[in-house]
């Protein structure tokens, strides 16, 4: 059978087909193309798998198998499916290969387009793609970019078939051709075989005109004097280009250089037109097919194209007719100020962009289909917002697709950020991956710790919060210690702990990343002294765990000491973003939690999160930049809102929110554990965050977020199908809190102002010491139990909590500092005031236990958005707790703890009250409450 396309052949010139997908090629498509049209390789990119996998259900199947067979990420998926398809192409050309020598019967796959601007990330990627494709027919297309140039080289020498990618301009040309020689030439003088190494240069043809006419045309319509001259050359400017690549490539293969690299074998690298579909209808469909055909060519064009051409395509030796018409267009193009030049670079830049564009709806429609399968084995995210926060959202996640942030962030790139350190705090990322746990290890661990019937834990912050977390979502396993939280100087706190525990039968964990912090360093002496006690001088060590990062004091006490075990924290992760590492893990085993499962039910979320997962397609990207948003548009009290099993992540996400972003003035401002009301309380400063384990009741928050939604507030809804999909939102909120942070523009792994509080009460610990003094100040008001501590007195204690209270402005936001035990009674008495406040002023209210606070949000309450109002609570240590080889006590540390945390939040401008509470501390909030009540009436 005839055919034109066949017949192009005839003239030298090979025909590649630019199209590829699954049925296409099980269906017999491309054998028909072959035996038909004498087409002989075949043509990929991102935007052709794009097409054939992003769209339809036809690789459905795969997609299912390899998510199921091992909850795969995206990237693996895509490449798994494009593999198969490059490989069946490879075997369908196969028999032309063989039957022209190797001269033809190839199939191209690109490199990814995210790696355009490295040489070695492409060298290395073409390496994988090439070995595990494994085909003698098969190219591996880079870009023509700068990193590509010198890539093409060192895989030519390295034996690897190239095919040069975007290509548009003839310098770079020359410097790919120059490149391919010189790959050659390095191979030959190392006497390797040249001759069966194959090369093309995919010149892109149409994209050219596209760009030189639509300025041609834009000139001509603002009647430019030259515009019978510029509309002369429509259409023209992108032939000329090629004809005088041809041109060169014809120079070339004659120069004595070329000559003897063919003496030993080796095939010139052909010059391929891509691009050559029309994309402007009034000019000929078959335009760049026509006027390109020349020997040693090939033309890879798409199905549309080969159809028209095979219909009246004309077929000429037309690639050398006219060349001094040709130089004669590009002279012109010159003349009349068309930046050949200019356009040709930008095109490169664009063809990567498009490219990666493309990449990303791939991987963004791969992504959802993995999330639909998965269904409710990963946490689900909701979010209803008002439009303008919407639209700025969309808008935030498109461009951090265009800019790359996902796979930024998992590279550490602080420009993200704030360009100083952040990169060398990313090894949470990895804390979910299966090799950063001992899980053998922990298993023996939690063997031994059944031998305890309680575990205490002693750190602060990020060493103890995540912990906790899980000991109240997923609980102790039967016959495992139960786990007591003790992050606090509170002796009523202490106490309390003490009285619930066996010390001889109860397993310490001191858990402090730095190892140098007071709280546990404290808790620590405390409990060994109890220890020893109870068991004996000597042997209390075998009750003692440490976790900490390598090298700290703690360690060095630990063995010391000689402690049970000693379990090393990686250094890359910070405190807060701790709890998958083994700050989290390791109390998790001692509860006979099943680490393992946990790690793996979080995992699903790690991958969903992962860099080549595009930001709108990635749950922690997408709840992120809500966050990051919403400060921007002044909705800054993230409000969370839990149902009633997941109440204990409130206190882990206010850490991770506030000291994470609460920094210079900006950040987020959590507010937990406030009761939810009607919509008419809030002021448009507010994001609410409901987090719902499947079969909790409905509940308080639930059932008023509607109304809340109604009135225009944000709501996000995030939805967990079992307590073990816990981890998928420690893991979420990490990742969505760093990237809040870079929308916000501040670095999210330090804590700049939680160090003064800590100064100020060393200080004032330190003088104890010597003095056995700790100063107070004097109050401006004593009323009942109460004492007042102000700048200036202002009337009786209701009048002084009016004025306190006067102080606040919209935005702004009512504090309470509680340095009381913490405990349901007192924690319910501070709701209750903080309901009071919120519906009188419409502000939001938070509420923290000191020290515990000061370990979290107190970074965002001194170095965080302005507007705190404070109100300070403090109480006498009555019975106070002895500290063993100190002076001072637990009640003094406490004391000294807040006291030198309101210096500094009033030498920050905040706004602060101190009420001191004689004798009973329930009795003295049941007369604040009413004073409070008072003064806002
Ligand atoms: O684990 P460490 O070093 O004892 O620190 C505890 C907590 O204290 C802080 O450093 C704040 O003081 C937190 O960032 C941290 O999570």
């Amino acid at each position: 059978m005839t055919s034109r396309v066949r017949d192009l052949g005839t003239l030298g010139q090979a025909v590649w087909l630019d199209f590829l997908e699954r049925s296409f090629l099980t269906e017999g498509g491309l054998a028909r193309l072959i035996a038909q049209d004498g087409v002989t390789g075949v043509t990929s990119n991102p935007s052709i798998f794009e097409k054939a996998i992003g769209h339809g259900d036809a690789y459905d199947p795969d997609i299912i198998q390899l998510v199921e067979g091992g909850a795969r990420g995206v990237g693996d998926v895509y490449e798994e499916l494009a593999v198969t398809d490059i490989r069946t192409a490879a075997d369908t050309l196969r028999p032309v290969y063989d039957q022209l020598g190797g001269a033809d019967g190839y199939v191209s796959i690109e490199v990814s387009p995210y790696l355009a601007d490295s040489t070695a990330d492409t060298i290395a990627e073409a390496r994988r793609l090439w070995t595990e494709i494994d085909r003698p027919n098969l190219m591996i297309k880079v870009p023509g970019t700068k990193a590509g140039v010198p890539a093409v080289r060192r895989l030519t020498a390295a034996g690897l078939n190239v095919n040069i990618t975007l290509l548009f301009a003839l310098d770079t040309y020359k410097a790919v051709a120059e490149a391919y020689l010189a790959g050659l030439e390095a191979r030959a003088a190392g006497g390797e075989d040249v001759s069966r190494i194959a090369s093309v240069a995919s010149f892109f043809v149409s994209r050219i005109d596209t760009r030189i006419d639509t300025v041609i045309d834009a000139r001509v319509k603002a009647g430019d004097a030259e515009a019978e001259a510029l509309r002369a050359l429509r259409g023209k400017v992108a032939i000329a280009n090629a004809k005088l690549a041809y041109q060169y490539y014809l120079e070339l293969i004659t120069s004595d250089r070329w000559q003897s690299l063919a003496a030993r074998g080796a095939r010139p690298q052909r010059l391929l037109w891509a691009s050559t579909s029309t994309k402007d209808a009034s000019l000929p469909d078959v335009l760049y097919i026509d006027a390109l055909v020349g020997r040693d060519t090939i033309n890879t064009i798409p199905p549309k194209t080969m159809d028209a051409f095979r219909d009246h395509g004309t077929l000429a030796e037309t690639l050398v007719e006219d060349v001094d018409g040709a130089c004669r267009v590009l002279a012109e193009a010159d003349r009349l100020g068309l930046d050949l030049a200019g356009i040709t670079a930008a095109l490169v830049v664009d063809g990567v962009g498009q490219f990666a564009a493309a990449s990303d709806a791939l991987l963004g429609a791969i992504a959802e289909k993995r999330a639909a399968l998965l269904g409710e084995r990963i946490n689900g995210l909701r979010a209803s917002l008002p439009g303008p926060l919407q639209d700025a959202v969309d808008t935030r996640l498109e461009a951090a697709r265009a800019e790359g942030w996902s796979r930024r962030l998992w590279h550490g790139d602080a420009s993200l950020w704030t360009g100083g350190d952040e990169g060398a705090w990313l090894g949470w990322l990895q804390a979910g991956a299966v090799d950063r746990i001992d899980l053998e290890d922990l298993a023996a661990f939690a063997a031994e710790a059944r031998s305890f019937k309680d575990a205490v834990l002693l750190g602060m912050g990020g060493s103890s919060l995540g912990a906790e977390v899980i000991a109240g979502v997923l609980g102790r396993a039967e016959g495992y210690p139960r786990l007591h939280v003790l992050d606090s100087s509170d002796p009523g706190q202490i106490a309390t702990v003490t009285a619930a525990i066996d010390p001889g039968r109860t397993l310490f964990f001191v858990s402090s990343k730095s190892g140098s912090t007071m709280e546990p360093d404290l808790l620590r002496s405390y409990f060994f002294d109890l220890v020893e006690r109870a068991a004996g001088t000597g042997r209390a060590g075998r009750q003692f765990v440490a976790i900490t990062d390598p090298g700290s004091a703690l360690e060095r006490t630990a063995r010391t000491d000689g402690f049970a075990r000693v379990f090393a924290g990686d250094p890359s992760i910070g405190g807060r973003y701790s709890v998958l590492s083994v700050f989290g893990m390791v109390p998790a085993a001692a509860m006979g939690i099943d680490v393992g499962s946990l790690l793996a039910a979080t995992r699903l979320m790690v991958q969903s999160c992962a860099p080549d997962v595009p930001p709108k397609a990635n749950p922690g990207f997408r709840l992120g930049a809500i966050i990051g948003e919403a400060v921007k548009a002044g909705r800054n009290k993230l409000t969370i809102l839990p149902s009633a099993s997941l109440k204990p992540i409130g206190a882990w996400l206010e850490q991770l929110l506030a000291e994470s972003t609460g920094k210079q003035g900006r950040g987020v401002v959590p507010v937990d554990l406030e009761p939810v009301g009607d919509p008419a309380a809030y002021d448009d400063d507010r994001l609410f965050v409901h987090l719902h384990l499947a079969g909790d009741q409905v509940g308080e928050p639930g059932a008023r977020l509607a109304a809340l939604e109604k009135a225009g507030q944000p709501v996000v809804r995030i939805t967990l199908a079992g307590r073990d999909r816990i981890g998928q939102e420690f893991f979420r909120w990490e990742l969505a809190t760093a990237v809040a942070g870079a929308i916000i523009g501040i670095d999210p792994f330090d804590q700049p102002d939680v160090e003064a509080a800590k100064l100020k009460t060393r200080t004032l610990v330190d003088a104890y010491e010597r003095t056995g003094l700790l100063e107070p100040g004097a109050p401006v008001l004593r009323e009942g139990a109460l004492s007042f501590f102000a700048e200036r007195s202002a009337g009786d204690g209701a009048a002084l909590l009016r004025t306190h209270f006067e102080a606040l402005r919209p935005g702004g936001y009512a504090g309470f500092l509680a340095y009381i035990e913490r405990s349901d009674v007192h924690e319910a008495a501070l709701a209750r005031m903080r309901v009071l406040i919120r519906d009188a002023r419409r502000v939001a209210t938070v509420a923290g236990f000191g020290p515990r606070f000061l370990h979290s949000t107190g970074q965002a309450y001194k170095g965080g958005p302005p507007g705190g109002v404070f109100l300070e609570i403090t109480r006498d240590a009555d019975p106070d707790l002895a500290i063993p080889g100190r002076r001072a006590s637990f009640g003094t540390v406490q004391m000294s703890q807040a006291l030198g945390d309101l210096e500094v939040l009033a030498e920050r401008g905040r706004r602060w009250l101190r009420v001191h509470i004689d004798g009973d501390t329930q009795a003295g909030l049941v007369a604040l409450e009413r004073l409070v009540a008072a003064a806002l009436a």
